[in-house]
């Protein structure tokens, strides 16, 4: 569950004071997600969702609220923060950060089709290119340095082959990070099955940007690829790859650099949730609800990628 921080009726609607969006009709915890504590709000003027902010802080959080906001205005279906009276996007509850955002409709799916994988790749592509004059600084902290620290502290807990797997990759990562020349910007790097609506098969919403960040364009398109085409065994599935790829492509065409970089990106991709998962795994945090993925998936989807490098080479247009 992901209610960490209970919030009363009465609370709630006092809050909203703060706000222009009419008084509280409803209020309903959500269950799902497991970083912050999230309430769907309905309010007299409409539907809202609440979030109080578990760990990140007032000074880091209007990057995140502020991109929404900017993404939103250029039609990208994601949360929009709702301004308060006092100008900010960023409220206080229970003495934690808290924020409302517009409620999208829809509901993530499990089982993409070809036709719902196009539509992801469509909006990753309308994403970057609708970021592209969000210029504010942000580096990805799951970077070169926190892929060498990770895996120094997970190694230890593999047997000796994922071990020297790991090593090995981790090189082969290091070394695609180096290249100079790819495009980049605003990235949204989690964009996986739960972080997307839809209605049917038309995508009605994207959310979660708290890993979003500034990094090349190519690594979100192989983290997107990495979950939507992927199958449980780990194996790519080409037709939904082929079609997200194509769909990403006709918005945003990959360079030549791109293209020459694409198997290493999907590579490093896939380590760097090896490396989260298993570092989730070994070292919960204390007090946290147990919620760790399996890491053996995207060990699975490693191997895989190490050993068919022509397969994904070919699933660009
Ligand atoms: N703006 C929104 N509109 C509709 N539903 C939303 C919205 N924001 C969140 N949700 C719902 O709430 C659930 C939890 O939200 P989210 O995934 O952001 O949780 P989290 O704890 O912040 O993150 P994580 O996915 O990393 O655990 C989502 O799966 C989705 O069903
Ligand atoms: N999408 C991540 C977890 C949340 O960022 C994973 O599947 O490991």
């Amino acid at each position: 569950m992901s209610v960490f921080t209970t919030l009363e009726f009465a609370e709630v609607d006092a809050w909203l004071k703060g706000y222009t969006i009419g008084h509280l009709t409803r209020l309903e915890g959500i269950a799902s997600g497991i970083e912050n504590t999230n309430y769907f709000v309905t309010t007299s003027h409409g539907e809202y969702v609440l979030t109080v902010f578990e760990k990140l802080t007032a000074n880091e959080l209007p990057w995140y609220l502020e991109l929404m906001a900017h993404l939103a205005g250029r039609g990208i279906p994601c949360p929009n923060p709702v301004g308060r009276l006092d100008d900010g996007y960023l409220g206080e509850l229970k003495g934690k950060p808290a924020s409302l955002v517009t409620r999208l409709r829809g509901r993530s799916i499990t089982q993409p089709t070809t036709t719902a994988c196009a539509e992801v790749g469509e909006l990753l592509a309308d994403m970057h290119q609708a970021g592209k004059s969000y210029t504010k600084p942000m580096a990805n902290p799951r970077g070169a340095a926190w892929f060498a620290g990770t895996a120094e502290r997970v190694r230890p807990m593999l047997s000796a082959d994922n071990a020297a797997l790991l090593v090995e990759e981790l090189g082969f990562a290091q070394a695609a990070f180096k290249l100079t020349d790819l495009p980049g910007g605003v990235v949204h790097v989690d964009l996986f099955r739960d972080n997307v609506l839809f209605e049917g098969e038309r995508l009605s919403g994207v959310i979660d940007f708290y890993f979003a960040c500034q990094d090349r364009w190519l690594y979100d398109l192989a983290i997107t690829v990495n979950d939507w085409c992927v199958t449980e065994a780990g194996e790519l599935d080409p037709a939904r790859a082929q079609a997200l790829v194509a769909a990403y492509h006709k918005v945003r065409p990959l360079t030549a650099a791109e293209r020459a970089a694409w198997v290493a990106m999907l590579r490093a991709g896939a380590l760097r949730f090896w490396l989260s998962r298993l570092y989730d795994l070994h070292f919960p945090r204390p007090g946290e609800l147990t919620h760790a993925k399996d890491p053996t998936h995207f060990e699975r989807i490693v191997r895989h990628h190490r050993a068919q490098p022509e397969l994904l080479q070919g699933l660009l247009p």
